[in-house]
């Protein structure tokens, strides 16, 4: 049996592997499930802000010396603002990038129209395609192998799991295929990290939810919300610090508001709802500043993961 010493021996000399993985289906498919399943703990709490959130990383799974980070793929809405237009590039530009494409399909919902949709776009990927029948605990043996066939006939998937998120099943087989999918490379994250870095994602989308609750007519779309600092004290407490991007001076009296008002009120929003999905108490501290068109500004957009959207 080895012992800690050599155990920490072999991996460091064990070659890492790292890559991402889109997983892509249809709302319902189960995908807040699975990366549950997939992922583990804290991490895994992101999910359940998906309809909102922006954050591209979804969870980040730990398998041997491979290291997963799920993305996600916004919805295929209408786009009509700039920032929609780049997250709708960066969601198929996103699976573009990813290492290996999962699509995600409700075994007893079977082909609905967003799967249809999905799966019409699919071929223009170049990856590796990965069907995944989820809540096979819901369906009959024979509907899911002809469920399976009938996919494959539309597409040749490389290869289809079959399993149950919500109880684990088949999801340890898809997890260590996946890892082995991963291409050779350093991990991206820090494993002490791996449980922050979606949160901090998170946190900056709840105080930009809440900065649009209150000023939706105010203020352009375009303000951003970044998590500076996200530090865990001694007595479990975090704390936050985020900055409120704006295009003008005016924008940041509007978010000030009269005597602090405003932020104040964001601020209390935000810090329930992040201390919520932290479980945690949190310490937030909000800063306004100017930017000027940065909505304009390509390098924002690769900052933040995005593509910027040329000439539309
Ligand atoms: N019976 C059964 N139910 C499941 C399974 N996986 C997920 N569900 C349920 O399906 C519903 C949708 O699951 P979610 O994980 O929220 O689906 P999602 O794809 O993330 O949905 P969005 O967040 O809307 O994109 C939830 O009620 C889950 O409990 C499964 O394996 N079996």
């Amino acid at each position: 049996m080895a012992d800690d010493s050599t155990t920490a021996a072999r991996e460091a000399t064990a070659e890492t592997r790292c890559g991402f993985v889109a997983l892509i289906g249809a709302p319902n498919a189960g995908k807040s499930t699975l990366i549950n399943a997939l992922v583990g703990t804290k991490v895994s709490i992101v999910s359940r802000k998906v309809q909102t959130t922006r954050a591209l990383v979804r969870g980040i799974a730990m398998e041997g010396t491979a290291q997963i980070v799920f993305v996600d793929t916004p919805g295929i809405f209408q786009p009509k603002r700039r920032l929609d237009r780049a997250m709708v590039t960066t969601a198929w530009g996103g699976a573009g990038d990813a290492d290996v494409v999962c699509l995600l399909v409700d075994a007893r919902r079977g082909l609905d129209e967003e799967s249809e949709r999905i799966l019409a776009k699919l071929p223009e990927l170049k990856q590796r395609k990965i069907l995944i029948l989820n809540k096979i605990d819901l369906v009959e043996r024979s509907s899911l192998l002809k469920l399976a066939a009938d996919l494959n006939a539309r597409l040749a998937f490389d290869e289809t799991f079959m399993i149950a998120a919500a109880n684990g099943d088949g999801v340890p087989h898809l997890l260590h295929k996946l890892a082995g999918f991963m291409p050779k490379g350093p991990w991206l994250y820090p494993e002490d990290q791996i449980s922050d870095a979606p949160l901090r994602m998170l946190a900056a989308e709840i105080t930009r939810e809440k900065l649009f609750e209150r000023l939706h007519d105010e203020l352009p779309y375009a303000s951003t919300v970044e998590t500076d600092q996200w530090k865990e004290l001694p007595d479990g407490s975090v704390r936050i610090e985020q900055t409120i991007f704006v295009e003008r001076e005016s924008q940041r009296k509007i978010v000030l508001g009269k005597a602090g008002q405003t932020i104040k009120a964001i601020g209390s929003a935000a810090r329930a709802e992040i201390a919520e999905v932290a479980e945690a108490k949190v310490h937030l501290f909000l800063f306004v500043k100017v930017r000027e068109r940065w909505g304009d500004d390509p390098e924002r957009y690769r900052e933040m993961g995005l593509e910027f959207p040329k000439g539309r």
